[in-house]
């Protein structure tokens, strides 16, 4: 047999020259780290090709994957913990600082810091501004001018001067450049029919807010203006706005679909109707003299109908009285513009700040097309308020006669302790005190309905007003009290602020209002424009302390007789010493703003976003 043609050669193994020795055992292997030997195997793996072997190299590499990734969170973990442990003593150490600070400090010191925080958060709310303003960042500088001088011999008085005349009417004047003050309106350059008018109407001599605020709103500046209840507010207001309105319309008359030149909001429709008539019959005395032209004012408010006033639409239109609601109706219904309107005026401006009117403001703001001059009045103004305020005007002067929030010195107040069930018979007796005309206030709506019928079933004419009568009821109400064709008028809370019923003799507080503020403005009906009134007030174990304990401190500030069962109250604050200041949010006296009553309302208001629409009753 022949041999193949191809034989296969002979392997030789030849030993290797560098690992080989003679006694090795040939399973050596050398030592290769764990991860260079998982990559040898894994590219051995993967170069093999079958689908399978791909397949565990794959998971392979994911396990190991996965393994990375768990030693790299467990690292991150450990380093947060670590991180952690420092913060909390660090905390602990600021904390451990703090206690030994605040064990240094007094309790009023504290409330002091408290309170600080309190405000600053409020201080936080959004400026008075259209939003068009505040997006644009439209901020203006200086005040609007005003062609108004102040006679010479009140331009060359000296400060000193100035300053005494403050100091005689008792008025606190704030702010850069204040205009002097003028004491009467003959030198204010009020024209004269007007003077002769107000002369008429036993209204000689300015009071003080007139007497620093007229000349204050002439200038052209915003203002605050806080006085007293029927101390005139009313007067201080409208006559700058009348006397801007005159000037446009001598210099240039009004055409249909021309203005208003100003406008003023008042929180309710009763208080803005009152504030309509005033002007009007001030209008009327000017225009009737012959020598000035008539002044055309529009009343805007929920509840009438607009048309009976379209004839004041279809003239041109100086003054606009408003509540927020039917205002706002009427601007976007464009039955007349801002596109001139240089004066707003808000009375009882605390309330339609605080009281859910605030984005009604700016919203009404929004339609202004120029700087406007600003004010704002009020008998109480909190400091909150203040604060607020301040920031939405343009070099504001603040005219404050009195405390902000204190009682008229002309009101007789008298706190009697009455029984909740001998509250109506009571009540009975109490009318016999003074004659009519007689206000009784009380919170609730049921209890001014039950009230009435009480004292109409005793033969009283009493007719009653609250929110939820009709307008044509208020209307009636508030007419035939006003004329004396009824003795008693028995009104909810809300519908005491400003209004001006002729010589009230006595207000009596059936339920004691919660807010001190509210009480003030419930026996401001009385004791008006000089003349002197009583207050009754009726609480009883349902009237809770701190609303008594603020009582007790404005009867005191006032310099009343404060009965024994106030006097025993005790304030739980007078232990910590130092000056008791009023509640920078409502100006009570009796507490401190951590226990604001106000405050507690506004942010359940506020969070509950209740907007009291006129057109729903206005209060
Ligand atoms: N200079 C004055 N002299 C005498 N009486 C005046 C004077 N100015 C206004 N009055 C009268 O005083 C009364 C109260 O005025 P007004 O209603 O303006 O008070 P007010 O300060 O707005 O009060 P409230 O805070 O309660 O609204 C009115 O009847 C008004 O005619």
């Amino acid at each position: 047999m022949s041999e193949p043609a191809y034989k296969r050669p002979r392997i030789q193994r030849s030993p290797s020259p560098v690992y080989k020795l003679d006694d090795e055992d040939d399973s050596y292997e050398p030592y290769v780290p764990v991860a260079q030997r998982r990559q040898a195997k894994l590219a051995k793996l993967t170069s093999w090709g079958a689908n399978t072997d791909k397949d565990k190299a794959k998971r392979l590499q994911e396990e190991q994957d996965e393994r990375d990734d768990e030693e790299r969170e467990e690292e991150k973990r450990k380093e947060k913990a670590r991180k952690e442990r420092t913060l909390l003593m660090e905390a602990q150490e600021v904390h451990n600082r703090k206690a030994a600070e605040d064990a240094k400090k007094t309790a009023a010191e504290k409330a002091d810091e408290a309170d600080a925080e309190i405000l600053a958060a409020i201080a936080a709310r959004r400026k008075l501004a259209s939003d068009l303003e505040l997006a644009q960042g439209v901020q203006y500088t200086e005040p609007m001018k005003s062609s108004w001088r102040p006679p010479k011999f009140v331009r060359d008085r000296t400060p000193e001067e100035n300053r005494r005349i403050w100091e005689k009417h008792h008025i606190i004047v704030e702010g850069e450049d204040v205009p002097p003050p003028i004491e009467n309106f003959t030198d204010m350059k009020v024209p004269e029919p007007l003077v002769k008018f107000l002369k008429s109407k036993r209204i000689t001599k300015p009071t003080p807010i007139q007497l620093q605020g007229i000349p204050t709103a002439f200038s052209g500046r915003d203002m605050i203006g806080i006085a007293f209840t029927g101390s005139g507010k009313t007067l201080a207001f409208c006559l700058p706005l009348i006397m801007l309105a005159l000037e446009e319309e001598v210099r240039l008359p009004f055409i249909r679909g021309e203005g208003p030149v100003g406008v003023v909001l008042c929180p309710s429709r009763e208080l803005a109707t009152q504030t309509y008539e005033n002007v009007l019959i001030w209008t009327a005395a000017l225009a009737k003299d012959g020598r000035y032209p008539q002044l055309n004012t529009l009343l805007c408010i929920g509840g009438i109908s607009m048309g009976e006033q379209s004839h004041v639409l279809n003239k041109g239109l100086h003054i606009v009285v408003a509540t927020p609601g039917r205002l706002i109706d009427m601007l976007e219904k464009k039955r007349f513009t801002f596109d001139n309107c240089k004066y707003l005026c808000m009375d009882e401006a605390d309330r339609m700040i605080d009281l859910g009117f605030e984005e009604d403001v700016r919203n009404i703001m929004s339609f202004f097309k120029r700087q406007r001059q600003t004010l704002l009045f009020s008998a109480t103004m909190p400091r909150k308020i203040q604060d607020f305020a301040q920031q939405s005007l343009v070099k504001p002067v603040l005219v404050n006669v009195g405390r902000a929030g204190a009682a008229n010195l002309d009101v007789l107040q008298v706190v009697e302790y009455v029984k909740q069930e001998a509250k109506m018979v009571y009540l009975l007796e109490c009318l016999q005190k003074t004659p009519p005309p007689v206000i009784i206030f009380s919170e609730n709506k049921n209890e001014v309905d039950d009230i009435q019928e009480y004292l109409l079933l005793k033969g009283v004419e009493a007719v009653a007003i609250h929110g939820s009568k009709s307008q044509e009821e208020r209307q009636y109400a508030i007419k035939s009290f006003k004329s004396g064709a009824k003795d008693v008028m028995v009104a909810s809370g809300v519908a005491s602020k400003g209004l001006d019923f002729n010589d009230i003799q006595h207000v009596i507080i059936f339920s004691m209002p919660k807010e001190i503020e509210d009480y003030v403005h419930q026996i401001g009906r009385t004791g008006r424009s000089g003349k002197t009134g009583i207050a009754t007030t009726f609480v009883n174990m349902n009237t809770p302390e701190q609303t008594l304990l603020d009582l007790k401190y404005l009867l005191l500030e006032a310099g009343q007789k404060v009965p024994p069962f106030l006097e025993s109250i005790e304030d739980p604050r007078a232990a910590q010493g130092g000056m008791l200041k009023g509640c920078p949010v409502c100006g009570g006296l009796g507490h401190g703003i951590s226990n604001c009553p106000k405050l507690e309302d506004t942010q359940r208001r506020q969070m509950a976003s209740h907007r009291i629409s006129d057109d729903q009753g206005g209060y």
